[in-house]
């Protein structure tokens, strides 16, 4: 690695690079464990989803159908495809709510981010399968049953077995889900859950005893945005497995960056865009006459999920300062960016020319330059964007033009970001630097 680009390119690799999967165990009471399923005699059988006996799950094994495959459009029997074994959604009946097992909220909280984040998320049950020793499916990707559908989720139940990991690919990264081995260690009665975008490549490996159980099924995006969005997690979701631990490869990669002499020798700003949304980005309505305080952008720094949460987990360690911004176009010749520290609300501001000078002084705003723009000279604060602005966080503000003839009412619209301060070569830290006490987090890393 030896360009300040390559330099670059791994903190933005360290940041966007996620699992395309998530996965957790929810625990099954007594009603919720249920299994109603039809016989090919169309008698009925019933058996518990964590209990049940290698008897009742061979009559479940005869109830099935061979499980088909799609393959250019046509069902796939068999072959050196598919082994295994399925019940149509009119066969079977189980009471497990996903909504309730806090597993649609596990889903959007790890798999839906930027503008995707609200949406809401229907659950379509899909199939049962049972894989028997000998069974498997190869590498496939699942065929949307619709353009809606963005990610299939397969809920496993702890009946015994060995093999029959399911390994997901994407990206040049595999990852290898074993819920026999999840579901040995729970010491509840338990499912393991796991959810993967529609995109990834998957396979399940060879079972090679006892049997396999499964539930499938589609999410899909619903049309009407949700309200209220609440992502707290239940105890029902009893843990939520994710793979890659992130930090220390972000933290290897900033360091990295830091250490480079070309990189703001100065000092200046990392940019960020955000990867998701947060509450405080939406300024509440306030009358006009209460007093309660606009949402702060400061607010979002408490909110952060995801590979958000974890910059700022890295800056905190590191001593750089981090802040949300909104980030400005200015309208000079020029190119150059306005940082504004908050949400403000200039509708009331009247500015006679340019509104930069106006926006800067009311609300301590600040011009910089990106570090390689020509204009970039010794006196401008540089920023260096690691990864690119995201509009959907969106500011909006209006402005008086105070005309010698009558007000103009003008618009100023913006991005949000995450800044992250950076001091000069040989002093890159920033955070607490107002303060007279030394942070106690410091590592001990030279930049
Ligand atoms: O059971 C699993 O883990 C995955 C099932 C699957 O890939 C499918 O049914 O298409
Ligand atoms: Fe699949």
């Amino acid at each position: 690695m030896n360009t300040t680009q390559d330099k670059i390119d791994a903190v933005r690799g360290a940041v966007v690079k996620r699992p395309p999967f998530c996965s957790g165990v929810v625990n099954l009471d007594n009603n919720s464990s249920k299994l109603f399923y039809e016989r090919q005699d169309k008698t009925a059988g019933l058996l518990s989803l964590t209990s049940a006996t290698t008897a009742q799950l061979e009559d479940l094994n005869r109830a099935c159908l061979p499980a088909t495959f799609q393959l250019d459009g046509r069902d796939v029997y068999h072959g050196p495809y598919i082994k295994a074994r399925k019940l149509g959604v009119d066969h079977f009946a189980t009471k497990i709510d996903l909504h309730a097992l806090d597993i649609v909220k596990m889903v959007r909280k790890e798999l839906l981010e930027g503008p995707n984040q609200n949406k809401p998320i229907e659950v379509e049950l899909y199939e049962l399968n049972i894989y028997d020793a000998g069974s498997f499916l190869k590498v496939h990707k699942d065929t949307p049953r619709s353009e809606k559908v963005f990610a299939s989720l397969v809920i496993s139940f702890p009946t015994p077995h060995q093999g029959g990991n399911l390994i997901l690919r994407h990206d040049g990264e595999e990852y290898s889900f074993d819920p026999s081995n999840i579901l040995s260690k729970a010491a509840t009665p338990s499912a393991a859950c796991v959810a993967f975008y529609s995109d990834v490549e998957h396979e399940i490996a060879p079972i090679t005893s006892g049997y396999r159980l499964t539930l499938t099924y589609d999410l899909l995006y619903g049309e009407e945005k949700e309200e209220n969005i609440d992502l707290s997690l239940g105890s029902s979701l009893a843990m939520v497995t994710r793979s890659i631990p992130e930090v220390s490869l972000l933290q290897a990669a900033i360091v990295n960056l830091l250490q480079d002499d070309h990189v703001l020798p100065d000092g200046g700003c990392f940019g960020f865009g955000f990867r998701y949304t947060y509450p405080a980005f939406t300024p509440q309505e306030t009358d006009d006459d209460s007093d309660s305080p606009r949402s702060s952008l400061k607010d979002v720094l408490n909110q952060l999920r995801g590979s958000d949460a974890l910059l700022k987990q890295v800056c905190d360690t590191l001593s750089l300062s981090v802040t949300a911004q909104v980030v400005i176009d200015t309208e000079r010749d020029e190119p150059s960016l306005m940082l504004i520290p908050d949400l403000v609300d200039l509708s009331e501001s009247q500015v006679e020319s340019g509104w930069e000078e106006a926006v800067s002084d009311w609300t301590g705003g600040r011009e910089v330059v990106d570090w390689e723009s020509e204009s970039a000279g010794d006196f401008n604060e540089k920023i260096m964007w690691v990864t690119p602005r995201t509009a959907f966080p969106t500011f909006r503000t209006t402005y008086i033009i105070a005309d010698y003839k009558r007000p103009i009412v003008a618009g100023l619209q913006g991005d949000i970001c995450l800044v992250v301060k950076v001091g000069p070569v040989g002093r890159r830290e920033t955070a607490g630097l107002s303060a007279s006490t030394s942070s106690s987090r410091a590592t001990s890393v030279d930049f």
